[in-house]
């Protein structure tokens, strides 16, 4: 989003053109954000007078996370920003003359004068979907400036990534329904963790945080309930005071909300629904209380501290009923343990009982949150035993990555000085491509993506209608032909340096989810299961593959057998 009011850690920067990007959300996102050697190399270039040399270079990753077929681009938004603000102070520029093995003063003259004027990069577009070996940004210019970016951009997207797109495989395993909450504030690696969490979270097809510093930061909705720490810090009933509730409507005021809630306790006692409870726990029947009096048209309560069945779900209903009778609508449950299929259909039946015994609408509908160390495969188990939860809360298996610690995006030098570059390996996965590239998303009859496709530079786009060859960029034999009904070119300019209006406009978190969302329900199916997903094709065209293999010819060394 580029706004002209202050970021909330300070003002943003303006641009060169006039237009303003605010400084990154996190205010340790600096130039020195960065390893040594970016640095050290930045010097040697500079020593070498190489330092202005165009170079162009590819940010991208090789393998899918969590044994999937897709990614989730994230972290764009914050490279602009890291961008349109990147300066050296003063005394970063003496720490880094300090850090280096040898520093000339002038280097330091040339540190202080950089900017990233002279840069552009192309990107997908943020919350795409996206695959390995497609760039996700090409970044030009100065080769010590270009290089000065690689730690930033790539700590900017790794996680970014890598998190937004565990939310969305937790989206897909729990369906469009449910309502996703993420809980992982107290769990994630770090304050930055947390905050970046939450927000590619939110972008990767959750609904809401608990975290309040990211709902004031990005707009995103919170949600919470309360902790085993408020029911077990009541002892008994006779502790609430002001026992006085007003009804919805503000025209009648109950005196004694705490009787009401046990009349209505008695009641359900009284009625055939008894047989799973006899005496429910009455500490946390006035923690329940309570907590109704503070929000009497919020009301959700987390049934598991002692007993769901036999108190917890009880306890709740009595006070809910009490609500009601007031004219509010009480919300739902937590449950935070034990066998969550069974108790939320257990709850859920129990729910439904109320509505028919005692008569009261709705009732059945209360909202079932399950939260308690759920990932993908819980949530998965889940759905096949058949469960009732409305609401998933999941805190450290999403924000932690528990199942794949890092996403590799690797960021590669594919032309100097208009050259093509490669860099060879024994692992053919790890072999570059070379060239600067466009690339293009091929659509099918269906309207389902079909292949991603790099070009050279001045290759004609592939057309609607016109068969193309997609060639597998390593693989000799495996090669397609394609008709396109549709073409997306991919890298989009979002940073040109002085020319600030030429380029892709930032856009808000909820646009950016909006695609995310849109982009995976267009996939073809067997890209999305879990269990065996097929590869989604990445390929290079005729020309760009004969260019690759060629330079791949040149460069590789001939061995000598004796
Ligand atoms: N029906 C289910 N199928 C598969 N996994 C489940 C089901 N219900 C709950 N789980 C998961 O099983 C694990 C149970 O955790 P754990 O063994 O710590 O028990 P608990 O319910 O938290 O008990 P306690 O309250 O004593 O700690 C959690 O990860 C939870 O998400
Ligand atoms: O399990 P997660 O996916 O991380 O979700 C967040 C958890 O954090 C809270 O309790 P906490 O774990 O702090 O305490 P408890 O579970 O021991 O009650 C909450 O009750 C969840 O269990
Ligand atoms: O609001 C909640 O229920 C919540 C928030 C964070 C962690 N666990 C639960
Ligand atoms: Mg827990």
């Amino acid at each position: 989003m580029e706004k002209t009011k202050e970021n909330v850690f300070g003002d943003g920067k303006k641009q060169k053109a006039g237009r303003v990007v605010e400084k990154p959300t996190n205010p340790m996102v600096t130039p020195l954000l960065n390893d040594l050697y970016q640095f050290t190399m930045a010097y040697a270039y500079w020593k070498a007078g190489k330092q202005s040399e165009r170079s162009v270079f590819d940010l991208y990753f090789r393998k899918n996370p969590f044994g999937g077929e897709y990614t989730i681009f994230a972290g764009l938004e914050e490279c602009i920003k890291f961008l349109a603000n990147f300066t050296l102070t003063d005394q970063e520029i003496d720490f880094v003359r300090h850090s280096l093995p040898c520093c000339e003063e002038a280097f330091c003259d040339y540190l202080r004068g950089l900017d990233c004027s002279d840069i552009e990069v192309y990107a997908i577009s943020e919350g795409s979907v996206v695959f390995p070996k497609v760039p996700l940004l090409r970044i030009e210019g100065p080769v010590a400036v270009v290089q000065l970016l690689e730690t930033p951009f790539l700590n900017l997207i790794n996680y970014a990534s890598l998190v937004a797109t565990n939310a969305a495989r937790h989206r897909f395993v729990a369906g469009k329904s449910k309502l996703l909450l993420e809980f992982g504030a107290r769990r994630a690696q770090g304050p930055d963790g947390a905050i970046s969490a939450s927000k590619y979270c939110y972008l990767g097809g959750f609904d809401a945080t608990s975290n309040v510093a990211a709902g004031r930061l990005f707009g995103i909705p919170l949600r919470g309930t309360h902790s085993h720490a408020f029911v077990s810090s009541f002892m008994s009933l006779d502790e609430i005071v002001d026992k006085a509730l007003r009804s919805s409507d503000g025209k009648t005021t109950c005196e004694d909300f705490v009787s009401l809630v046990q009349t209505c306790l008695s009641k359900i006692q009284s009625s055939a629904l008894s047989g799973i409870f006899s005496e429910t726990n009455k500490s946390e029947l006035a923690a329940f209380t309570s907590y109704a009096l503070a929000f009497p048209s919020a009301f959700l309560a987390l049934v598991d501290t002692y007993d769901v069945m036999k108190s917890g779900i009880p306890n709740f209903c009595a006070v809910a009923l009490a609500l009601n009778e007031l004219g509010y609508k009480a919300v739902g449950i937590r449950l935070d343990s034990g066998d969550l299929a069974y108790l939320s259909t257990e709850a859920r039946k129990f729910f439904c009982g109320v509505e028919r015994e005692l008569n009261v609408s709705d009732f059945g509908k209360m909202i079932i949150t399950a939260s308690n160390d759920l990932n993908e495969e819980t949530v998965d188990a889940l759905n096949k035993q058949g469960h009732e939860v409305d609401a998933f809360g999941i805190g450290t298996n999403l924000v932690t990555c528990y199942s794949q610690a890092a996403l590799g995006c690797v960021f590669k030098l594919v032309e100097i000085n208009k050259q093509p570059r490669i860099k060879l390996s024994e692992d053919v996965t790890k072999v570059s491509i070379p060239c600067k590239k466009r690339t293009y998303r091929l659509f099918g009859k269906e309207g389902y993506p079909l292949v991603d496709i790099m070009t050279g530079e001045n290759e004609p786009p592939p057309k609607v209608g016109e068969r193309l060859l997609c060639r597998h960029p390593f693989n000799e034999s495996k090669r397609a032909y394609v008709v396109p009904q549709r073409v997306e070119e991919l890298l989009k300019c979002y940073w040109r340096g002085n020319a600030g209006e030429a380029r892709e406009e930032l856009e808000p978190l909820k646009e950016i989810r909006s695609r995310c969302i849109k982009q995976l329900e267009n996939m073809r199916p067997d890209h999305m299961r879990r269990l065996n997903p097929t590869p989604y094709k990445v390929s290079v065209s005729a020309e760009l593959y004969d260019f690759i293999h060629n330079l791949w010819l040149n460069e590789a060394p001939v061995g000598e057998l004796h």
